[in-house]
């Protein structure tokens, strides 16, 4: 049995980072801001923030990220991807050739809910939370279709807005931006469950 923290980092080339730290802590995790590949060295989990999906690509594949969050995946570490950080995770993005990170099985489309609800707020029912979460909507994506091994947690007016594959959790919406951290906490549980299933010694 191990007792040191959880360490969450939140990738922080651009968008919504300290709120996500905020969020992780009040979580029961440790947290802090990664701007270099090295700063991924350590980590048990990784959250990819909402802002602006071509420049956070842009920016990782600058920086050498798109690799070496390939490889943090693939070792069966965590990763949270809110907003345009479900969109970078995702193998399929509408309109676009090229995917970013392409690690969930999914076609995403970019600011999907149109000018009319560029930004909005709901409270909305999610598998596995017991309550309704206050879910803040800015120029969302959408989930449009998923692979087999896929689970949607929450649908919003029919549409897919919050799912999960296997160590990958993704939503539409910014849940950094209100006070109810229980998404991060459920990430956190995620993370801490992938440590338990790590070789001792
Ligand atoms: N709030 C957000 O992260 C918006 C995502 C942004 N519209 C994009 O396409 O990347």
């Amino acid at each position: 049995m191990t007792n040191s923290n959880l360490k969450i980092g939140v990738l922080a080339l651009q968008g919504a980072v300290s709120e996500h730290i905020r969020s992780l802590e009040r979580a029961g995790a440790e947290s802090c801001a990664v701007k270099t590949v090295g700063q991924l060295e350590g980590l048990d989990g990784l959250v990819i923030p909402g802002g602006e999906s071509t420049v956070i690509g842009k920016l990782m594949r600058k920086y050498g990220f798109i690799e070496r969050i390939r490889e943090f995946s693939a070792a069966g570490r965590p990763i949270f991807g809110t907003c345009a950080g479900l969109i970078v995770l995702a193998t399929s993005i509408e309109g676009q050739e090229e995917p970013h990170l392409g690690l969930m099985n999914m076609t995403v489309a970019r600011n999907a809910f149109g000018r009319q609800r560029e930004s909005f707020e709901t409270d909305l029912p999610i598998e596995g939370i017991d309550e309704p979460v206050r879910a803040v909507f800015i120029r969302a994506p959408l989930i449009r279709e998923i692979g087999a091994d896929v689970e949607v947690l929450a649908v919003y007016n029919g549409e897919m807005v919050t799912a999960r594959e296997g160590h990958l959790l993704v939503s539409s919406f910014h849940p950094e931006l209100t006070d109810d951290y229980r998404l991060h906490a459920y990430f956190a549980d995620m993370v801490r469950q992938s440590r338990t299933g790590e070789p001792k010694g």
